[in-house]
């Protein structure tokens, strides 16, 4: 049987009475990518927060694997093994990115040291940069990728530094419907290589991704499945865009 990769149990936060995350429970899977969907303000941003540390829970656990990360510093949830991807890209601009993902391959020497340096690590970074459709832009200078292109960059700084669950927050926002294809394809290419969790609107994106999907609503989990038995779920046609449905 697979083994849960992130286990939440009760997760609350309480912003002055206001309960933006309200007792959500969920379980991802090793391997597993799970879609998180809701109308604005059902709190999925907050619980991403809660998730990597960025805001302190008031009740509930969060575990990564067998160990209990509640309320841990940041960046020691990011030692943990979660790492977070953010709308707006870290990359170093006047760097090619090939050079971009060996500065962040050092700042994990853990997993390239298992493999031994020179050839071992441009192999690894070979690897990613086939991963995240970067090959031929290998020596370009960063400055000049495309909107998409530094996305899937920043995607890539993420996946060198190896984290147990990758955390994405609308990884299309702002992109061409091309590069959102794209972006489908590279998630697709991740799926059981790591524990992915995603935060998306875009319905056309989320099917071509999706195997599980739980739906948020005021805070709360308010259905899980795939992708047919959310859109076809009554519960979540009314809750989501009025009674318009999922679009
Ligand atoms: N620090 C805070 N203090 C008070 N209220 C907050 C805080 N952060 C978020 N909220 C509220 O919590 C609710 C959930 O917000 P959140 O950003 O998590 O929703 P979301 O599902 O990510 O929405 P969107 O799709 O619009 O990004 C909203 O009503 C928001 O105004």
């Amino acid at each position: 049987m697979a083994q849960a990769a992130l286990t939440i149990d009760g997760l609350s936060v309480d912003f002055e009475g206001f309960k933006a995350v309200n007792g959500v429970s969920m379980i991802v899977e090793d391997g597993e990518l799970r879609v998180l969907l809701g109308a604005n303000g059902a709190g999925k941003t907050t619980l991403m927060d809660l998730i990597s540390g960025k805001t302190k829970s008031t009740g509930g656990r969060v575990f990564v694997h067998d160990t209990e990360i509640t309320n841990w510093e940041e960046h020691k949830i990011a030692r943990a093994g979660i790492g977070r991807k953010f709308q707006i890209p870290s990359v170093f601009k006047e760097l090619t990115v090939r050079r971009n993902l060996e500065v962040a391959s050092c700042k994990n020497p853990g997993v390239f040291a298992n493999l031994g340096f020179g050839f071992s690590a441009k192999a690894k970074i070979d690897e990613v940069l086939e991963l995240i459709g970067l090959t031929e832009e290998a020596g370009q200078v960063a400055a000049y990728l495309s909107h998409g292109q530094t996305q899937w960059l920043e995607l890539g700084l993420l996946i060198t530094q190896d984290p147990k669950i990758i955390l994405l927050d609308e990884p299309t926002a702002g992109m061409t419907q091309a590069e959102t294809h794209k972006t489908s394809l590279i998630v697709n290419n991740l799926k059981g290589r790591h524990t992915i969790i995603v935060v998306e609107h875009d319905m056309a994106f989320v099917r071509e991704i999706a195997e599980r999907i739980t739906v948020l609503h005021l805070g709360q989990v308010l259905a899980e499945g795939s992708v047919a038995e959310i859109e076809n779920d009554p519960k979540v046609r009314a809750a989501y865009l009025g009674s318009k449905g999922i679009t």
